[in-house]
């Protein structure tokens, strides 16, 4: 009989990053998750999980529509043994303020999240509670089953969280809608172990880190060339700290497409011959499931037919 599979994820339960592993994980004929929920501290230890071999996959957020890149998750990626991106999706954000049952917002002097989810309120806060207190939680949802846990007071009287992990830990909704941005959203990926690298579907995403070298002039302009040449399309580019020494940075990278395509195989040959660091991490189905446009002269039918023009000139055969 084989295991059920374990996923990791930014834990305690009820946190949004739970609901996109339930967008993503396989489930059973009557609906129920087949996999083992194993939620985690934080991004780097649901990550560590699928290195060790003790998960095998973790949910982890990405890109949030608020904040950019998430730090933890980019700058983790490509700091152990190697993983890749097998999945994404996107999680709609709307909180709510909930304290212990009986609270109101004259009571609230201070209040604990992620610091994602208090960036994406603090136009909120400022307008509704200017007084209050930021105190700093590792999710969402850590500091609301905290604050069920016990009825001692704590260093916060309310927290930020998603409705559903407010009701699951019997948390009163003080404030509802609670966003600055109401069309907020977080992309989140499923990462796994890397294996051989699936079939493209036409609809597919690659992402990638660079290093640019650092020392002459134009090199981000050829990094970026290499791209350019091939057709292919950047829907994200970030630059992220090299931490060796001050002025280095790498780039995590989206491209639209699939390194099984011609033309982005290509650019990441291109890139591999002139950049000191190229890291793939990963080609899976873009989300939208929009088709990649391939401009002329960039698909893998025009790159078939060019290498064999070529094989003909090496064999005298043709000019
Ligand atoms: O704390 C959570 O609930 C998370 O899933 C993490 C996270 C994030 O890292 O951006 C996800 C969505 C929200 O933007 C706030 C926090």
């Amino acid at each position: 009989m084989s295991e059920t599979p374990v996923w990791s994820f930014l834990g305690p339960t009820g946190t949004f990053c739970e609901m996109a592993l339930r967008q993503v994980a396989p489930a059973q004929a009557d609906g129920a998750l087949a996999v083992e929920l194993d939620p985690c501290q934080d991004v780097p230890t649901a990550l560590d999980r699928v290195r060790e071999r003790r998960a095998q996959a973790a949910v982890v957020p990405i890109e949030n529509s608020v904040e950019g890149g998430v730090n933890a998750t980019l700058d983790n990626l490509v700091a152990g043994a190697p993983l890749v991106i097998a999945a994404e999706v996107a999680v709609p954000v709307t909180f709510v303020l909930a304290g212990r049952p009986g609270t109101s917002l004259a009571d609230i002097q201070a209040v604990s999240t992620h610091p994602h989810a208090w960036a994406q309120c603090r136009g909120w806060m400022h307008a509704n509670l200017p007084e209050a207190v930021y105190v700093p939680g590792t999710s969402t949802s850590a500091p609301a089953r905290a604050l069920a846990a016990s009825s001692e007071p704590l260093s916060f009287q309310a927290v930020l969280c998603n409705p559903l992990a407010a009701k699951s830990y019997g948390l009163e909704v003080v404030a509802a809608g609670v966003a600055d941005n109401p069309d907020a959203v977080t992309r989140f990926v499923q990462v796994t172990r890397p294996g051989r690298v699936s079939q493209p579907t036409g609809a597919d995403k690659t992402t990638l880190l660079v290093q640019a070298p650092h020392d002459r002039a134009g090199a981000l302009l050829d990094m970026l060339s290499q791209f350019a040449a091939r057709g292919v399309n950047l829907t994200r580019i970030e630059s992220r700290p090299a931490g060796d020494s001050l002025g280095r940075y790498r780039f995590s990278i989206d491209v639209e497409g699939h390194v099984r395509d011609e033309r982005v195989a290509a650019a990441l040959i291109g890139l591999h011959r002139t950049c000191p660091l190229v890291r793939f991490l990963g080609s899976y189905p873009r989300l939208d499931g929009r088709p990649v446009v391939v401009p002329a002269g960039t698909s893998d039918k025009d790159f078939v037919v060019a290498r064999s023009w070529l094989g003909e000139v090496l064999e005298g055969r043709t000019l």
